[in-house]
């Protein structure tokens, strides 16, 4: 499960990502990674074998009908790489300039073991970038005031940037209190409720925007997806990821609406979306006939679904219906690879900002 995070090549994703160099569908304009997507574009490029100048053989057609559909992968595990490898770069510099290296502390209560295999990967990508890591581990029956102190402990601590309190908490602990505690100048998840409230106000920013949604936008930018004016549709209304990624989008002038466990007509609405960040937790539930032809697809959704075939017994797929997704949008995460790796460099990017920020340098 740990080197899942960064090297999974015999997932159904590494599959895709390797085989996705062919030709489109042509129902939308689908060219191939080269530089920015231009996925809005009303007058969609068709690929030249099915363009209307096309020979109308029937050997021609044939050929492409039989091609393969073609929405970009948005490799969120090699984008994810390469914001380590700048991240780590930020860390030798704060080193060398100010002999300041940045801290994160992850606090884990309980013996859940995908929170276990977490917080043992974001230590992992600590140390690959050389952020120091501090890990408190509490039994499941630990008191909330136990939390509460080591917390207020890290917040003492000079040598802490981050602090992370990995979730869902035991059903006894307010997890309100808890992220509460936390002080806003290393709340590096972003959850405290100081830090919702300033990325929900205009004219106000946030010292930490929450790494999952922040991950979503950044994968936006990096793969040249417009945003300003575009319709946007976020599935799921959790504080952690549908909540701020709608306000996130807000943010980027994209019109935003929220579809949700009480909306009627979900799919309906979702097809008018440009693009489209579900976070639901629903294996497959967003399917081909919920997606406009050239929508961009972020997938947050990791969801266990039982698998004989793999060596786990279950495999990882997203809220979203990949392979129709892959029919009819311009560009999609993929799960695993997807937004996974992206919060996680999100985190540590979130680290190193707050580390400058407390030594006033940049
Ligand atoms: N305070 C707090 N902050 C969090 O950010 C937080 C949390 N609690 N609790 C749990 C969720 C979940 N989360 C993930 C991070 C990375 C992957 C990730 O890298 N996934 C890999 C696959 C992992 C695997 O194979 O199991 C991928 O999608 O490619 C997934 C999930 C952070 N969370």
């Amino acid at each position: 499960m740990v080197s899942m995070i960064f090297n999974d090549p015999s997932s159904a994703a590494a599959f895709h990502r390797l085989s996705f160099t062919r030709f489109s569908n042509g129902l939308v304009s689908l060219r191939r990674f080269v530089g920015p997507l231009h996925v809005f574009s009303n007058t969609p490029t068709l690929p030249r074998a099915l363009s209307l100048h096309a020979p109308r053989s029937s050997r021609f057609i044939t050929a492409s009908m039989a091609a393969e559909p073609s929405a970009k992968v948005i490799d969120g595990k090699s984008v994810a790489k390469q914001i380590r490898e700048e991240i780590s770069a930020e860390v030798t510099k704060l080193k060398e300039a100010i002999g300041v290296v940045p801290g994160l502390a992850v606090i884990l209560v309980g013996d859940r073991k995908d929170s276990a295999t977490y917080v043992r990967n974001k230590k992992k990508a600590c140390e690959s970038v050389g952020i120091n890591s501090f890990e408190v581990n509490l039994p499941d029956d630990a008191s909330e005031q136990e939390v509460l102190k080591y917390i207020s402990d890290f917040n003492g601590d000079p040598s802490v940037h981050g602090i992370l309190v990995q979730l869902p908490l035991p059903s006894h602990m307010n997890e309100q209190n808890i992220l509460n505690a936390v002080t806003i100048e290393k709340d590096v998840d972003g959850f405290h409720p100081l830090n919702i409230g300033h990325l929900a106000m205009r004219g106000s920013e946030p010292l930490f925007v929450p790494c999952t949604p922040k991950g979503c936008i950044e994968l936006l930018h990096r793969y040249g997806v417009d945003i300003k004016g575009k319709r946007a549709v976020v599935i799921g209304r959790s504080n952690i990821v549908g909540m701020p990624a709608a306000l996130l989008l807000q943010r980027e002038d994209a019109t935003v609406t929220i579809v949700h466990s009480r909306t009627k007509n979900p799919e309906e609405i979702t097809r008018q979306a440009d693009i489209i960040i579900s976070a639901v937790g629903q294996p497959n539930m967003v399917r081909g006939s919920w997606i406009k032809p050239g929508a961009v697809i972020i997938d947050v959704g990791i969801n266990p679904v039982e698998d004989a075939t793999s060596p786990r017994g279950y495999r990882l797929v997203g809220d979203v219906c990949y392979d129709e997704a892959c029919k009819i949008a311009a560009a999609v995460t993929p799960v695993p690879g997807g937004v996974g790796p992206m919060t996680i460099a999100m985190l540590l990017s979130n680290t190193v900002s707050s580390a400058k920020r407390a030594y006033n340098f940049n």
